[in-house]
This record gives C-alpha cells, structure tokens and sequence, in this order.
C-alpha cells in the first residue's frame, strides 16, 4: 500500500476550515505558521486523534477511518507536543514498553542520531528536557520501526526540535530526510523557517486555520508568503545553495 496522506476538505470546528491537499509517500514536509496557526490540530487529524467535523483523510487508497487504532499502530507513529511521561521509570523499560516487537532494542541509526544509550539506566524524569526529548523522539519512531525500515512508515511529529541543541537539530532533520528517502511519509511542524528552508522537500503555510500555500521550499518561502503567513516582514536570500531567511523589519512596540 503507498502511504501517501490525503485530506480532502477535513475540518476541525474553529481550529481548521476546509482544508485539501496531500503529503506524498517518500517526502518530508514541515507544517509552518504562528502560534494558533492549526498545525498541531492538522497533525492530529492526519494521526487519526481528533475526527474532521467534514471532510475525510486517507492513506494511499483506504479511508483514515476505515483503519483501527491497531492497524494504524503497526506503522503510523505521532508525536503530541506534549507527550511526557509522568512515571519516574528507567528510559530502557520506557522504551522496551513502545517498542516494536520485532524491535526491542534501539537501532543504531537511531543511537547515532538521538544519543539515549547512555540515558537507558536513568528515570525519565529526571532527563533534562532536551533529553527528554530525544527519548520520545526514539520511542515514536522505535514504535512503527520495522514499517520504517520497509519504506511504509507515516511518521507524523509536533515541534520535534523543541528542547534539542543544535547538533540534535541538524542530526534530527537529516535523519527525517532519510527516513523519507527510505519512502516514508514525514510530517512535521517547525518554529525555525531558516531550518525548513533547507532540510524540507514540502513546506505547508498555515494561518488562523487555514492553508494559504504549500509546496517546494523556495517556490513557497517568498517574502510576500511568509509576510502573508507571519505578519512580519522577511528577507530572503540565498547564500552556498542555502536559503538564508531573517526577519528584516523589527517589531516596535508603542
Ligand atoms: N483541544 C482544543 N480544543 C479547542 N480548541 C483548540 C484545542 N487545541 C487547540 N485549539 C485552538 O485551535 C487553534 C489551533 O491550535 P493549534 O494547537 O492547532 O495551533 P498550532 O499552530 O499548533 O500552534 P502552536 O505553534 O502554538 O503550537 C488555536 O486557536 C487553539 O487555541
């Protein structure tokens, strides 16, 4: 089955209005916009975790709804904003307990890029948060990691660089790329346009709910776009095949 991610007309009663459009199998997409912008609540329509009041989603040619929550467990991961554990247990039976049977342990491309072993014997509430972090980031994907590993993962992720220095960052979004390259589908929302400039195939521009733009980065991330989306205003520019994006004109405040 391809995992390419529809939503066709899916609303989320004064969260999203009406919004169409799809997330290929084998692409890596950042979902940008302000606070309030409807990210989270697309992420979790696309996750099957809030219900469209309209609209529908699909995965390749099957109906969201269709699919049970044990089905869409084998191979669609989501990470909340918010999703902390509360229980002061080691990380390694934290993560034993998600993971994948097939999986048990963390594959070593994981370990290159999030760095938990050495964080395995320590309670998860006594991490850092960035290390936090890094384990849960390892536990969703860790969940549905045999389907990565097949190219048929949808992995659907909110603000995965909240908390991560910038190593963690860079590593992260490379690992997201390479993830997508395996045929994956990836889904993520971003706070840091420079970053998504770069390491996005697709970027997705939303305000007060709604889409105003989508596609390759330097076709959507214009100035005019991101004035439209961001009320500030940018520039943009190009610098060793990066694209270099700032905001120009401070906000002033009475
Ligand atoms: N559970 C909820 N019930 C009702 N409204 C909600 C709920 N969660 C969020 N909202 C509202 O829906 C709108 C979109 O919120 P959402 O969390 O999707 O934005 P976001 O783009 O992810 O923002 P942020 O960048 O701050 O995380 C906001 O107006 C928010 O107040």
């Amino acid at each position: 089955m391809s995992q390419t991610l529809g939503v066709y007309s899916a609303s989320l009663s004064e969260r999203i209005t009406p919004i169409t459009g799809a997330f290929a199998a084998g692409s890596c997409t950042h979902l940008l916009g302000a606070n309030g912008a409807g990210k989270s609540s697309l992420l979790e329509i696309l996750a099957g975790i809030s219900t469209p009041d309209s609209g529908r989603c699909s995965i390749g040619n099957e109906d969201l709804a269709r699919l049970s929550l044990t089905q869409l467990a084998g191979f669609r991961s989501y990470l909340g904003q918010h999703s902390y554990a509360a229980f002061a247990i080691p990380v390694s039976d934290y993560l034993r307990f998600y993971a994948a049977p097939a999986q048990p342990t963390v594959p070593d491309l994981l370990e290159q890029t999030l760095e938990v072993r050495h964080l395995l014997s320590r309670p998860i509430t006594a991490l850092s948060g960035g290390e936090r972090q890094r384990v849960e980031l390892t536990r969703s994907l860790l969940q549905v990691w045999p389907a990565i590993c097949d190219g048929q993962g949808i992995i659907l992720l909110d603000e995965p660089l909240q908390g991560l220095d910038v190593k963690h960052q860079f590593g992260f979004l490379a690992l997201s790329r390479k993830l997508s390259g395996w045929g994956n589908t990836v889904v993520l929302s971003c706070h840091d346009i420079g970053l998504s400039a770069n390491h996005a195939d697709c970027v997705w521009l939303l305000k007060q709910g709604q889409l105003v733009c989508q596609g390759a980065p330097r076709e959507v991330l214009t100035e005019a776009n991101l004035y439209a989306t961001f009320d500030c205003h940018f520039a943009v520019t190009e610098q060793r095949n990066f694209l270099q994006i700032h905001v120009c004109d401070p906000i002033v405040l009475p």
